[in-house]
């Protein structure tokens, strides 16, 4: 449904030429939740913006269902552009005009008659959950309602494909987990192609399919949101898998460890997270096995099991049991400090 091809973005600023986007080659897939993670200055909202050519590229192409939008006329760029929604993290709402108006707005722009926008505004507001809200002024809603109208406003035209900016970043936990179902909804029901940027892995984890992780304007590492958190390469995309599924010792345990012992962080991946794997280590080879700190995350329906553990005994035991874990493949790593 997308396809950025060699994509590069330059500024020109007073003091130079900043790099925003550096050859990324990126394919989103119709009917998929694709996430874009990075810090601040990765080059993610330069991504988003290139994919309506919000921001022109310097280079490189934009495909969204087939079409080069880069090839395109003013007029038939307009009319592309419906296609994609947009919604935004501190929502973008005309504060001078009603829920229904701001809804409609996106209706008139795009050239549909008064008769039809009646009808497809509360159609748009009943999907959100707003249909009580429609004669309300955006300072009369909270965060997540503005979060609703922005979406019904960006869903106006039938889009094939919804750039998400941020959406949950100026949202409590709660009405995070609401937008997030909001946007699964609608993912679902209406097969739109989502794309959505965010710094919390927690939100990739929660919703999307796929992810790519940016640094310093690249792509530098891209996958399924479940081999991503199963098996993340780059160190940077350590940092941000291990942000939302880390969990640090008690102090007090660390300092009780045994001497003569390991601690070791152990994952399990796909069915080795249903299975016995702990008990027939234990069965197979004499050592003592402690867990101290676990979970089991399900990424989709797929389980993802990390437990820290404590193993003592003979050290050559130690190596054998964890070998044993490796050999059924677990991801086995040894704690060496409790930072
Ligand atoms: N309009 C602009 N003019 C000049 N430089 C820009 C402009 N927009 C972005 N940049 C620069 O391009 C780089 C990428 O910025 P971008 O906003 O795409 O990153 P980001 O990952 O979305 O960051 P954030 O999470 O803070 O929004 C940064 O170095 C930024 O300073």
């Amino acid at each position: 449904m997308i396809k950025l091809t060699h994509l590069h973005k330059e500024y020109r600023t007073k003091k130079g030429t900043v790099i925003g986007v550096d050859n990324v080659n990126l394919t989103v897939h119709k009917g998929a939740i694709y996430g874009i993670v990075g810090y601040s200055g990765a080059g993610k909202s330069s991504v988003l913006r290139c994919i309506n050519l919000l921001e022109r590229p310097t280079s490189g192409e934009v495909l969204v269902d087939g079409v080069n939008l880069m090839s395109l006329s003013t007029s038939e760029l307009r009319l592309a552009r419906q296609k994609i929604g947009m919604i935004f993290q501190h929502f973008h709402l005309i504060s001078s005009k009603t829920v229904f108006d701001n809804v409609a707005f996106a209706l008139k722009a795009a050239g549909k008659p008064a008769s039809v926008i009646g009808q497809r505004v509360q159609e748009l507001l009943q999907l959100v959950g707003l249909a009580d809200k429609a004669d309300n002024y955006p300072a009369q809603l909270s965060g997540g309602q503005k979060q609703r109208v922005g979406i019904a406003r960006a869903l106006a035209n039938d889009p094939q494909v919804l750039l998400c900016d941020e959406p949950t970043s100026a949202l409590d936990p709660m009405t995070t987990q609401s937008i997030l179902t909001l946007l699964r909804e609608i993912n679902q029901t209406l097969g739109l192609t989502i794309v959505l940027i965010t710094h919390e892995m927690d939100v990739v984890k929660d919703l999307c399919h796929q992810v790519a992780i940016m640094n310093n304007g690249k792509v530098i590492e891209e996958g399924s949101v479940y081999d991503i958190f199963a098996n993340p390469e780059q160190p940077l995309t350590k940092e941000f898998v291990q942000n939302s599924l880390e969990f640090k010792l008690p102090q007090k345990l660390w300092d009780k460890r045994d001497p003569n012992g390991k601690i070791v962080k152990v994952m399990f991946k796909n069915e080795a997270a249903e299975q016995a794997i702990i008990y027939e280590m234990l069965k197979a080879i004499p050592v003592k096995a402690n867990i101290i700190h676990g979970k089991i995350d399900y990424i989709g329906d797929k389980p993802l099991g990390m437990f820290i553990m404590e193993v003592t005994g003979d050290i050559h035991e130690i190596e054998h049991a964890l070998k044993f874990l490796v050999d059924q493949s677990c991801g086995v790593e040894e704690v060496v400090t409790n930072e």
